[in-house]
């Protein structure tokens, strides 16, 4: 078949358009779709040609002098090339066999589409996941059902015509999933779908010759990693995942319940429904008395009939060990899903009452005792743990810098010195902060001590005080601005390491710190950023050698008069306001 298209559609190439009359145009359009579509894959074939690794990695480039092929490596541009494939072939094959009209064309184009997309089931896609939810029914249908109606007398002519639609519409889904969704999951797990097949086998059809029974239907059984898959990714997309494994651990509560009533139920009819005191009487709804029985018996509650016959005894001692170990392995599971859930909680009122215990022994001043607790408060209803970077550093770096970036890049390049910056440069600086927290009217820095790193406000404002009692605000500094890098970046010969000013925490103040071995280990590897930040620094005139440290700031802009001669008037030499806190120079002052 493929060989007629060949042959009929060269004549379609660019060079010789198709005459101008058109007798059939949905012939039309769909012969120019697939002239088009050979346009591309000549194309792909020609790129192939002149770098085989590069255009198909199918296959995989040897390694080393070695030549051998090696198994296909699921990298993304594989799936692309695989994608691909399947959009230049896939439909037009199929639609060649068939005769139909140009909008269910249309449809099929797109669903082959849609279902050959192995990106769908790479991500956390929540159309899969809906998918999975289906196939999850019916696994479940399979699974409560089939045990109940083989222990039950479910089974009647009325009942039959519902359980045979029942039944065939969950191994619908079941066959849809591995005709369309499986092959794809084995694809990316590589592994083999023997056993799905195995799972739709339809023994049912044996109905035919003997008695109507869902014993024909345990292989559905099977399916448990379908189920499996589905709460394993529904899992990965909530956002209070803990709800899901409450419920999920509630339900192999319930199903193991279930499936001791269905055995008591057997045992009953097995001994005879009412012959002692022990078995079920036949009274009432059956599955629900037999179901009580089971949550008795299971927990342990007591309050049972006690069993007679050897049977019986047997079997009560079995339900009272299958209590004992599944059921407390099940709520222990259970005491630690809810345990997970509240971890963090836990961690922080551990860490904060330790904290509290220590102050108290060392008896700790009440005041300082009150700002601690402050501390702890606020930083676990801003943030929600105690430090962030606890739970970024078991994460790989890749995700790691997703994180930070997404968080922090954006305020980050609104930051005037980093503008026309290597973004790498910026992002291995985000890799490197960490984030801390100041209570209102902390000092973060001291005049005179060593700087040994530099801030950003994340949120937030610090104020840079001087005078008597520290009672003169310079300047305000709000979110996205930066201090503390003047000492960083002077040399310690003349002291200039020394912090120029006091900064205190105006209001909660949540700051990024940046240590200075760091700051400098990110620019040894970006001299082109460096020199653009140097490009930035303009020295003022013969303040050359006293600059040296400080060679990334430009200038300050000129205090304005007023400020100025509020200064001279209190006798503080100090250069204060600053247009930006990056348009600033290191000086000497004696304020305070
Ligand atoms: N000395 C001084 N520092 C300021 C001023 N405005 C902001 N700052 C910041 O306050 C910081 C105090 O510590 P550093 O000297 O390391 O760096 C200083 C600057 O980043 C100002 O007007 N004068």
């Amino acid at each position: 078949m493929s060989c007629v298209f060949y042959s009929n559609l060269s004549v379609f190439s660019e060079e010789a358009p198709p005459p101008p009359v058109v007798y059939s145009r949905y012939t039309d359009d769909t012969i120019r779709f697939l002239a088009k579509k050979l346009k591309e894959r000549t194309e792909i074939l020609k790129e192939k040609a002149i770098d085989p690794y590069a255009t198909s990695p199918e296959v995989t480039p040897p390694k080393g002098s070695s030549h051998k092929s090696a198994a296909p490596a699921l990298t993304s541009s594989s799936i692309q090339w695989r994608k691909k494939w399947m959009s230049s072939w896939g439909p037009p094959l199929i639609l060649s066999q068939v005769s139909i009209t140009p909008k269910l064309n249309e449809f099929f184009v797109f669903a082959f589409k849609y279902l050959t997309d192995i990106s769908v089931i790479l991500s956390p896609d929540r159309r899969y996941i809906s998918w999975l939810s289906f196939v999850a029914l019916a696994y479940n249908y399979n699974v409560w059902f089939c045990s109940a109606r083989l222990a039950f007398p479910y089974h009647s002519e009325t009942a039959n015509r519902y359980w045979i639609f029942l039944d065939i519409l969950s191994d619908i889904v079941n066959i849809i999933d591995i005709i369309v969704w499986q092959p794809r999951l084995q694809f990316v797990k590589a592994g083999d779908i023997i056993t799905d097949i195995i799972s739709i086998l339809p023994f049912d059809l044996l109905c035919l010759y003997f008695e109507f029974s869902s014993f024909y239907r345990l292989n559905r059984f099977i399916r448990i990693g379908s189920f499996f898959e589905f709460s394993d990714r529904l899992e990965s997309v909530m956002a209070k995942a803990y709800i899901w494994r409450v419920a999920r651990t509630t339900g192999y509560l319930l199903f193991m319940l279930h499936l001791n009533a269905c055995a008591y139920y057997v045992a009953s009819v097995h001994q005879g429904l009412a012959t002692t005191t022990w078995v079920y009487d036949g009274n009432g709804t059956a599955y629900l008395r037999c179901y009580y029985f089971a949550v008795r018996s299971l927990i342990n509650i007591g309050g049972l009939p006690e069993p007679v016959t050897t049977f019986e005894i047997s079997f009560q001692m079995a339900n009272f060990f299958i209590g004992v170990f599944v059921f407390s392995s099940l709520i222990g599971q259970m005491r630690d899903v809810i345990g997970a859930a509240t971890a963090a909680q836990t961690y922080f009122r551990a860490s904060m009452d330790g904290c509290v215990s220590y102050m108290n022994t060392y008896t700790i001043p009440k005041l300082v005792q009150n700002r601690v607790r402050t501390w702890y408060n606020y930083t676990w209803a801003a943030q929600g743990m105690l430090d962030e970077s606890e739970l970024l550093d078991k994460m790989p770096l890749v995700m790691r810098i997703a994180i930070a970036v997404d968080i922090n890049l954006a305020t980050f390049q609104k930051i005037a010195l980093f503008q026309g910056c290597d973004q790498q440069m910026l992002v291995d600086m985000l890799l490197r902060l960490k984030s801390i927290i100041y209570l209102p009217g902390d000092f973060v820095v001291k005049k005179g001590d060593i700087g040994k790193e530099m801030y950003i406000i994340k949120s937030g404002a610090v104020q840079v005080v001087g005078g008597p009692d520290n009672s003169i605000v310079f300047v305000t500094l709000k979110a996205g601005s930066v201090f503390g890098e003047i000492s960083l970046l002077q040399s310690a010969k003349d002291g200039g390491n020394r912090r120029t000013a006091n900064v205190k925490a105006h209001g909660f103040a949540n700051l990024f710190v940046l240590e200075k071995k760091d700051l400098f280990d990110i620019l040894v590897h970006y001299p082109e950023s460096e020199k653009v930040l140097a490009r930035k620094a303009v020295p003022a005139k013969g303040n050359e050698e006293k600059q040296k440290g400080l060679a990334l700031f430009p200038p300050k802009p000129p205090t304005p008069k007023l400020l100025r001669a509020f200064a001279n008037m209190k006798k503080l030499k100090v250069n204060v306001m600053w247009g930006s806190v990056f348009c600033c120079r290191p000086f000497k002052s004696t304020d305070g």
